[in-house]
């Protein structure tokens, strides 16, 4: 039985900032963020863009392409860990925006739900429907991956911020990509990343409202919510590698395979909070099974042989082939926390149909992670149709039509400033007012179509 998915759109806010402008605002080298980390663009939300906007959006343009009868939808769950909301999801948001475009009470019998855990919420979420659909052939779901990663202004993370959602339709008999049954999994309970709900007392908020670090007053004086993390860089780096090595090494164990399982890899998936994690971490596991070439390396500690082998034909031939293709829409868009990795799925595909490749039955590895911690290894297959449904998305070309701004703005914008959208909308749904005065609806959040 192959059950994967059979059709994937995405949303991403027609703004950017280049992050030369970022580089030269922070006294940063243009290099290090250009060639270091392989940063060009860092897409950033409107006034009137959030995480609904973004996954109801993603949807309404899968829903348009597929001709999606919504009556054949069973589920649609939600990966984010950007949520407005600690009691309704953002799935019980897009579910009403979605039926106030295709009809009241087409998802009526339609089960939503959200799944948060950081940026690998939307692979538990694509997971657990993959097994619903393999108990129920005849029924479909839809996952949404959607976020906003946003930094502190001066942090490290910053310029790897971005936003945007992926959606993609789960069914039976897939035309992209079916996946295995098997999965490697790692699990550890640190303090990598996190966004902890923040009590403090009335006086010590006094004052701080304006500044950058602190947003969204909610419920009561006391309670504030930071949209953006608490994290230490190099520790959620040491993270990622020890978690993606044992998951890698679980999968081996489940799925019972003794040769080097990521040379039939024609793809590799990682996800990427910045365009080169994948690249700059992938090399663990590449040195693990080819012992013998690390070995062969020059230096005299094992650093140096570490740092010899990434430069070494072998892995720079593996780099090209089967992790470039899945940075290049990284790179133009930043992070999307738990849409990185199918971002990074759509990207790769899009340029091997545009490069003409015959990927058709050939195998796939997903390597994921989210801070936490998680990693989860596994396959999946290349279905005969790929090719038509990819390149339906046009990701490439919608990437290259979007609107610069400047540093005022940008900044402006992460502050919470602005009071109008810097853009005309065009047929997509946006945050209309979140309702303050009505005590029994104070928070909720109000959306518009625009055509
Ligand atoms: C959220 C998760 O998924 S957890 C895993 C990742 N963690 C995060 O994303 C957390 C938020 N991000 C961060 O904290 C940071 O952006 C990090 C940790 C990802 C990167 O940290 P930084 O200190 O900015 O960069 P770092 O020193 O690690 O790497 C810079 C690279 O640029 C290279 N570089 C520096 N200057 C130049 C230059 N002028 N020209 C070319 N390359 C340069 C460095 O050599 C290095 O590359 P290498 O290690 O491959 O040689």
């Amino acid at each position: 039985m192959k059950v994967g998915i059979d059709a994937i759109q995405f949303d991403i806010p027609k703004l950017y900032l280049p992050i030369s402008t970022l580089a030269t605002h922070r006294a940063i080298e243009p290099d290090k963020l250009i060639k270091g980390l392989g940063l060009q663009k860092m897409s950033f939300l409107d006034v009137n863009q959030d995480v609904i906007t973004l996954g109801a959006n993603a949807v309404f343009k899968l829903i348009e392409q597929e001709n999606i009868n919504l009556a054949s939808i069973a589920k649609i769950y939600i990966g984010t860990e950007s949520g407005v909301d600690n009691s309704k999801p953002v799935a019980s948001y897009i579910l009403n925006l979605i039926e106030s475009k295709f009809g009241e009470n087409s998802l009526q019998n339609c089960d939503v739900v959200d799944l948060t855990f950081a940026c690998i919420g939307a692979v538990d979420a694509l997971q657990t429907c993959v097994d619903y659909i393999r108990l129920n052939p005849t029924k479909k779901a839809i996952v949404i991956a959607s976020d906003n990663a946003k930094y502190d202004l001066n942090s490290t993370g910053e310029y790897t911020q971005g936003a945007g959602a992926i959606a993609m339709l789960i069914s039976l008999n897939p035309k992209i990509i079916d996946f295995s049954k098997e999965t490697g999994v790692a699990t550890s309970g640190v303090f990598d990343f996190f966004k902890p709900k923040q009590t403090i007392q009335k006086e010590a908020i006094t004052g701080k409202t304006t500044n950058e670090n602190w947003f969204d007053i909610l419920e009561s004086e006391i309670t504030i919510v930071k949209d953006q993390p608490i994290f230490d860089g190099q520790y959620s780096n040491a993270c990622y590698i020890n978690r993606i090595t044992e998951a890698y090494n679980h999968y081996k164990t489940e799925s019972k395979q003794k040769e080097i399982i990521f040379n039939h890899w024609e793809l590799i998936l990682m996800h990427l909070p910045y365009c080169f994690q994948g690249r700059r971490t992938f090399i663990e596991i590449f040195a693990k099974e080819n012992q013998e070439l690390l070995d062969k390396q020059e230096g005299a500690s094992f650093k140096d042989k570490m740092k010899a082998l990434t430069k070494s034909p072998e892995y720079l031939a593996l780099v090209q082939s089967k992790i470039y293709p899945s940075e290049i829409a990284s790179g133009e868009v930043g992070n999307i926390y738990t849409g990185s990795i199918f971002l990074g799925l759509l990207s790769a595909l899009y340029y091997s149909a545009n490069e003409n490749s015959d990927l058709t039955h050939k195998k796939i590895g997903f390597i994921a992670y989210g801070s936490g911690s998680k990693s989860k290894v596994f396959e999946a297959e290349i279905q005969p149709d790929w090719k038509n449904s990819i390149l339906k998305t046009n990701l490439f070309e919608t990437l290259e039509n979007r609107t610069a701004i400047d540093f005022i703005t940008y900044e402006k914008l992460h502050k919470k400033e602005l009071k109008s959208a810097v853009l005309q909308p065009k047929n997509e749904f946006v945050l209309e007012r979140i309702e303050n005065d009505n005590p029994l609806l104070k928070g909720a959040r109000y959306y518009n179509f625009i055509e």
